[in-house]
């Protein structure tokens, strides 16, 4: 996900270091150590964290000395705390995003809230870097960020898994799978773009809008969502993936 961040965060003013013990090239105009020993004497405006949420108490405190003394540290981490990013970095001056993979192309949807002691100027950058990425919205505090991230950091994993299971099901009806993946990516992107369009009607109202009475959609919908089940089990996926990113505080 850093990588991914890192291909639009370029495109501004700063200059980017990445330590990264197994990655073999970086970017273009970026430094990149196998070791945090070989920028032991540098410091830096940003210490950005985008490891595991698992490796946060091990790897970070090594960084500590290289926060420039007016700088701050941005997690991308899901779940871990402020409190817990603190510990481990020794600093109060810490910024949260929750970005999600469509930031590789440019049209993430991020999340982002900030520590007490962040000031308008940090949070003015980390708003800045996150917008390169795509849209971002403020939240009041950290539970809503882990709300973020069960809905919109995890959400292109949902995304996948329908698209998938729409594919499959369409490969089933004797489509053949090239074309299934074709018409099916082309029916979400274009219905999806559709919704973002008609921003005044509701998904309820567009979704009407397609559905003959007594025709195909109908049908279509009843065996799909008419007892409920999807409604439930989009429920019982959110509501794991926030519950996960409370055990990872
Ligand atoms: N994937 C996603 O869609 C999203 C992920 N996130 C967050 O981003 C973070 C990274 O996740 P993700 O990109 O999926 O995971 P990855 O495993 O792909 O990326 C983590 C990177 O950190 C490297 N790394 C491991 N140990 C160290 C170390 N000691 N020093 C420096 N680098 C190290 C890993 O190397 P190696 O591969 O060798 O272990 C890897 O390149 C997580 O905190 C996650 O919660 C947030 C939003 C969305
Ligand atoms: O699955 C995860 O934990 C990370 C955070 C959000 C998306 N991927």
């Amino acid at each position: 996900m850093g990588s991914a961040l890192l291909e639009y965060w370029k495109k501004g003013d700063e200059d980017f270091t990445i330590v990264d013990p197994a990655m073999e090239e970086a970017p273009d105009g970026v430094r990149l150590f196998a070791d945090r020993d070989a920028i032991a004497d540098e410091t830096f405006d940003v210490v950005i964290l985008a490891i595991k949420p698992q490796l946060i108490h091990c790897v970070m405190p090594d960084y500590a000395a290289n926060l420039a003394e007016d700088g701050y540290v941005l997690s991308i981490a899901a779940g871990a705390s402020i409190r817990t990013i603190s510990n481990a970095t020794g600093t109060e001056r810490i910024i949260r995003v929750m970005p999600n993979l469509p930031a590789a192309i440019g049209k993430g949807a991020s999340g982002l809230t900030s520590a007490d002691a962040i000031t308008v100027r940090h949070k003015a950058h980390a708003l800045d870097l996150m917008s390169r990425t795509g849209g971002v919205v403020t939240v009041a505090d950290e539970d809503a960020l882990d709300r973020v991230t069960a809905v919109a950091g995890s959400g292109p994993g949902y995304v996948f898994e329908f698209a998938r299971a729409y594919v499959d099901a369409a490969s089933q009806l004797g489509i053949r799978t090239e074309d299934a993946r074709k018409l099916v990516l082309q029916t979400m992107a274009g219905t999806i773009a559709l919704a973002l369009d008609r921003g005044d009607q509701s998904l309820a109202e567009l979704r009407d809008d397609v559905t003959s009475k007594g025709g195909t959609t109908a049908a279509g919908l009843k065996a799909l969502n008419g007892s409920g089940a999807v409604s439930r089990a989009v429920e019982d996926c959110l509501a794991a993936a926030y519950g996960r990113a409370v055990q990872l505080r």
